[in-house]
C-alpha cells in the first residue's frame, strides 16, 4: 500500500511534474514538463487524464507559460495568454473541466493592469484550483459513502480516482473515506477498453488502497451484477449537461441500461466544475473520437487487421432518466435534475 497519495500533476517551482498514466500500473514514472506544448501533448496523449486533473494541468500550463513570458506590455501579455488558452482548449473537447479551469485563469486578469501582478495571480489561482479540488473530492466521497452500507459491493467503470483529480477522485472517493472510517466497501472494476483505465488504473489504485477489488472485462458486467450481488454502480463524469445528461467514458451508457434493467442504483459522482449549465442536454456534448489504433491494438500489439475500419468514441452520454443520483460536493441531487442543477447554480 502507498503511504502518501500519488498526485498526477503538481506545480514544481518553474516546472510541472506529471505522473505518466500511460505507463501504469507497471511503472510509476514522472515527467517534467517545461512548456505549454508539453501540457497540450500530455492532455492529448492521456499522460494526464480525468476531467479535474485535465483542468488542473491546463491551469498549471497557463501559469507555466506566463511565468516564462518576457512580454512587458500588459495588453500584449493578455493577448498572448488568450492565445495560449485557446491552444490548450484544442487538446480534448469533452471534459468541461479543461474549459472551466482555463476560464477561471482568464478571469483573474480581468481587473489587473500589470504583468507581474497577473503572473502572480494566475499561479495563485492555479494552485487554488488544485487545493479546492482535493477538498471537493473529499466532500464527494463523504456524501457518496452516505449512500452505502458496510460490506456493500460497488461496480465502477474507467478511472475516476485520485489520479483523475487532485486527490481521492470522484467515483472512487467513497472508498478512501470508507477506508479511513473502517467501513468495508468492495469493488468490481470493468477494464474499460480500449485504453483500459479500469484494468490499469482503478484496479491498481484500489489495490494500493487496500480495497478488495475484482477486475472484469467490459462484457462481463451484466452477468457480474446478476451473479455477484452488486449493490450499486458508481462512475465519474466528464461533462454533465443542464438537464442532468452525463458524458462519461465509453461504455457508461450501456452500464446504466444494465443497472436499470437489473434494478440497482446508478450514481454519477462529479464536482460542480463538471456540470456545464451552458450545455443544455447530452445531445450538445461533443464526443471526442480518438485514434483507431487505440482499438486495433493492446499495449502496442495489433489485435485486428492493421487497416480495419474503426469507430473510437472516447465517451458516451447517459440520459438523466437512467441516473439514480448525481453526487456533488454540495450534496446528492435526484429526480428533476434540470431544477436541482439550477438551484445549485443560482
Ligand atoms: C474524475 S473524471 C474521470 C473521467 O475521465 C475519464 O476519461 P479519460 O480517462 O478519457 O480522461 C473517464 O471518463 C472518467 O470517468
Amino acid at each position: 500500500m502507498l503511504n502518501t497519495p500519488i498526485r498526477s500533476v503538481q506545480w514544481n517551482k518553474d516546472k510541472i511534474t506529471l505522473l505518466d498514466q500511460r505507463l501504469l500500473p507497471q511503472k510509476i514514472e514522472y515527467l517534467t514538463l517545461s512548456s505549454i506544448e508539453d501540457i497540450w501533448d500530455a492532455i492529448f496523449e492521456l499522460k494526464v487524464r480525468g476531467a479535474p486533473a485535465i483542468g488542473i494541468a491546463a491551469a498549471f500550463g497557463l501559469a507555466l507559460s506566463t511565468q516564462q513570458s518576457t512580454i512587458s506590455n500588459f495588453d500584449e501579455f493578455r493577448l498572448e495568454l488568450k492565445k495560449e488558452a485557446a491552444y490548450l482548449e484544442t487538446s480534448r473537447p469533452t471534459a468541461v473541466n479543461l474549459f472551466w479551469a482555463i476560464k477561471r485563469i482568464l478571469s483573474v486578469v480581468e481587473n489587473i493592469t500589470s504583468v507581474q501582478e497577473a503572473k502572480e495571480a494566475i499561479l495563485a489561482e492555479a494552485l487554488l484550483i488544485e487545493k479546492e479540488d482535493e477538498d471537493i473530492c473529499r466532500s464527494i466521497g463523504e456524501y457518496a459513502l452516505s449512500l452505502f452500507q458496510d460490506e456493500d459491493t460497488l461496480l465502477t467503470h474507467c478511472n475516476a480516482g485520485g489520479i483523475a483529480t487532485a486527490r481521492y477522485g470522484t467515483a472512487l472517493a467513497p472508498f478512501y473515506i470508507a477506508k479511513e472510517r473502517g467501513i468495508t466497501l468492495r469493488a468490481f472494476a470493468s477494464e474499460t477498453r480500449p485504453v483500459l483505465q479500469g484494468a490499469r488504473l482503478t484496479a491498481w489504485e484500489l489495490q494500493q488502497l487496500g480495497v478488495d477489488v475484482t477486475l472484469i472485462t467490459d462484457n462481463m458486467v451484466a452477468h457480474t451484477i446478476q451473479s455477484k450481488g452488486i449493490n450499486a454502480v458508481i462512475v465519474g463524469a466528464d461533462r454533465i449537461a443542464a438537464n442532468g445528461d452525463a458524458a462519461n467514458k465509453i461504455g457508461t451508457y450501456g452500464l446504466a441500461l444494465i443497472a436499470k434493467s437489473l434494478g440497482i442504483p446508478f450514481y454519477v459522482a462529479a464536482p460542480l466544475s463538471t456540470i456545464d449549465v451552458d450545455t443544455l442536454s447530452g445531445a450538445d456534448i461533443e464526443i471526442e473520437e480518438r485514434h483507431p489504433d487505440e482499438v486495433r491494438t493492446i499495449n502496442g500489439h495489433l489485435i485486428s487487421p492493421a487497416d480495419i475500419n474503426v469507430f473510437n468514441p472516447a465517451f458516451d452520454v447517459t440520459p438523466a432518466e437512467l441516473i439514480t443520483g448525481i453526487i456533488t460536493e454540495k450534496g446528492i441531487i435526484k429526480g428533476d435534475y434540470q431544477k436541482e442543477i439550477a438551484i445549485l447554480f443560482q
